[in-house]
């Protein structure tokens, strides 16, 4: 599996603060004044949460599994809402995922295991492609199932609040692996269970 997924060493929060200071004096601010004393500290807090993700490796959440018996139907867990920042210009990009896949022996996971996934994959610098990759090849490798689809719908706030400024447009992305990608049928049902407006 590629290193993208791997979990990394804790973040320097002092280097942060420093880098934020600098960025605040570089647009002509002045970093000292009440409202922005605390910025660089609260920048710092604030990166610790939403690159959580970097310290994780998603394929940890999925080590809890249960064995059902003969279960080989499709689950799917669609709408999970998830943030994740544009590692271009490291601006939100928000929205839902959806994930689907077709157990083999019975080895099913828990429900909340697979959002914990899509959180640990969006809580770092990210393209969207790559966060559906990671999820589908997170769940191929630890639970062998027959099928996996991810499908990931967002909003990038760098195509919304600047650059091309297209509010409203959505990117819609997706990973297919095992029985979907060639079963047109299955992959039709699941599309269709899922159900994106
Ligand atoms: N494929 C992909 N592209 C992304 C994602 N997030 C942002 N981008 C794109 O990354 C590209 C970066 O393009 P550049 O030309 O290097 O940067 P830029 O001059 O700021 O581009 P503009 O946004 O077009 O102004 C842009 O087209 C973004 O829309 C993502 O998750 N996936
Ligand atoms: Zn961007």
């Amino acid at each position: 599996m590629s290193n993208e997924i791997k979990a990394v060493e804790k973040m320097d929060k002092d280097k942060i603060k420093k880098a934020v200071r600098d960025i605040l004096e570089a647009i002509g601010e002045d970093p000292d004044r009440e409202g922005l004393v605390d910025t660089p500290k609260r920048i710092a807090n604030m990166f610790e949460e939403i690159f959580a993700g970097l310290h994780q490796d998603p394929r940890e959440h999925l080590q809890i599994f249960f064995q059902e018996e003969n279960h080989e139907e499709m689950v799917i867990v669609k709408d999970i809402s998830f943030y994740s920042v544009c590692e271009h210009h490291l601006v939100p990009f928000f929205g839902k995922a959806h994930v689907a896949y077709i157990p083999r022996g019975g080895k099913l996971t828990g429900l909340s295991k697979l959002a914990r996934v899509v959180e640990t994959a969006a809580r770092r610098p990210q393209l969207q492609e790559r966060i559906a990759k990671t999820i589908a090849d997170s769940i191929v490798e630890v639970l062998d199932p027959y099928g996996v689809v991810v499908i990931l719908e967002a909003e990038h706030m760098c195509m919304t609040m600047r650059g091309i400024k297209k509010p409203g447009s959505k990117t819609i992305t997706s990973a297919v692996r095992g029985i979907f990608e060639k079963d047109v049928a299955a992959r039709a049902e699941a599309m269709s269970l899922i159900n994106i407006k």
